[in-house]
């Protein structure tokens, strides 16, 4: 196991775990206690690559090398770049971000997310020439207390789950340094997303609970870029995600339509 990645000591679970909190806003104002309640009932099904993350397993090479070709030369030439992903959920793209050979803190505000993450890390210890990772539960309000700085931060199929975007797109332009950058991905509000996410993932397929995606949370390319201006962000470049006929590889496009990534500096 690379020295780094040392399984989160009992107290780190306890000082982390919100077990005693219960409230909406346990974690902060962006957290919806009934997203973070869904997304940990099927946290132990998150690292099967046929279950209910299957879009999220598909989609993940192209979202991580999307991303790494987007950090400045400059960054990405620096020994250890500091990654935050905020909402990681069981850690597909902080395990992926690790490899790429970045330092990356995963944050959950689901507990049961987090525990699944750090299990699969333990059982599946990255390669020693890897960045290194730790989990923690929380929200992106207790790094901005904390005074967090990150050199990017990623924060992908979150931005549609929280209660306020515009708020949250501040937190995350508040934990980048200075020239860092952040970068987000979402659907956007069509009736082919409705069609693709509402009907096709969660009726026909039935890969994940129904209710899952709420349609009207869906976030436009024209809103993201607002949301980004807002935060005094940056849009660097804006990018739509396809899948093959069978949902089984992704390739990038510039059909915006259904799912993209957004890539934004802070100045
Ligand atoms: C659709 S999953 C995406 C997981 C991961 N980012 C990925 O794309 O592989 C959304 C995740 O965001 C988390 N989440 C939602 N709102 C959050 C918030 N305000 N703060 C932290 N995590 C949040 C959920 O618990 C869930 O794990």
């Amino acid at each position: 196991m690379h020295p780094n990645h040392n399984p989160a000591s009992r107290e780190d679970i306890c000082i982390d775990d919100d077990a005693e909190l219960t409230g909406q806003n346990a974690h902060g104002d962006s957290v919806s206690a009934e997203e973070i309640a869904r997304f940990g009932a099927i946290a132990r099904e998150w690292w099967d690559p046929a279950g209910p993350m299957r879009p999220l397993h598909a989609m993940n090479p192209l979202r991580i090398g999307w991303i790494d070709r987007h950090l400045p030369l400059r960054s990405r030439k620096q020994a250890r770049l500091r990654v935050l992903d905020l909402g990681c959920g069981a850690g597909l793209a902080s395990e992926a971000l690790a490899q790429a050979g970045h330092d990356v803190l995963g944050m959950d505000a689901a507990a049961e997310g987090i525990a699944a993450a750090r299990r699969h890390l333990e059982q599946h210890p990255l390669p020693s020439a890897a960045g290194s990772l730790t989990y923690r539960v929380g929200s992106a309000e207790t790094l901005v207390t904390e005074g967090e700085m990150f050199d990017a931060v990623v924060a992908l199929e979150i931005i549609e789950h929280v209660t306020d975007p515009v708020a949250f797109m501040r937190m995350l332009a508040e934990l980048v340094r200075p020239g860092g950058n952040v970068f987000v991905s979402t659907m956007n509000r069509t009736v082919r997303a409705f069609a693709f996410a509402k009907i096709g993932a969660e009726y026909v397929m039935r890969l994940l609970p129904v209710g899952t995606h709420d349609w009207k949370k869906f976030v436009t390319p024209a809103e993201m870029a607002g949301y980004g201006r807002q935060a005094g962000l940056r849009l660097d470049d804006m990018a739509g995600m396809t899948p093959d006929l069978f949902g089984n590889s992704w390739r990038e496009s510039r059909d915006l339509g259904v799912n993209y990534i957004a890539a934004f500096s802070r100045s």
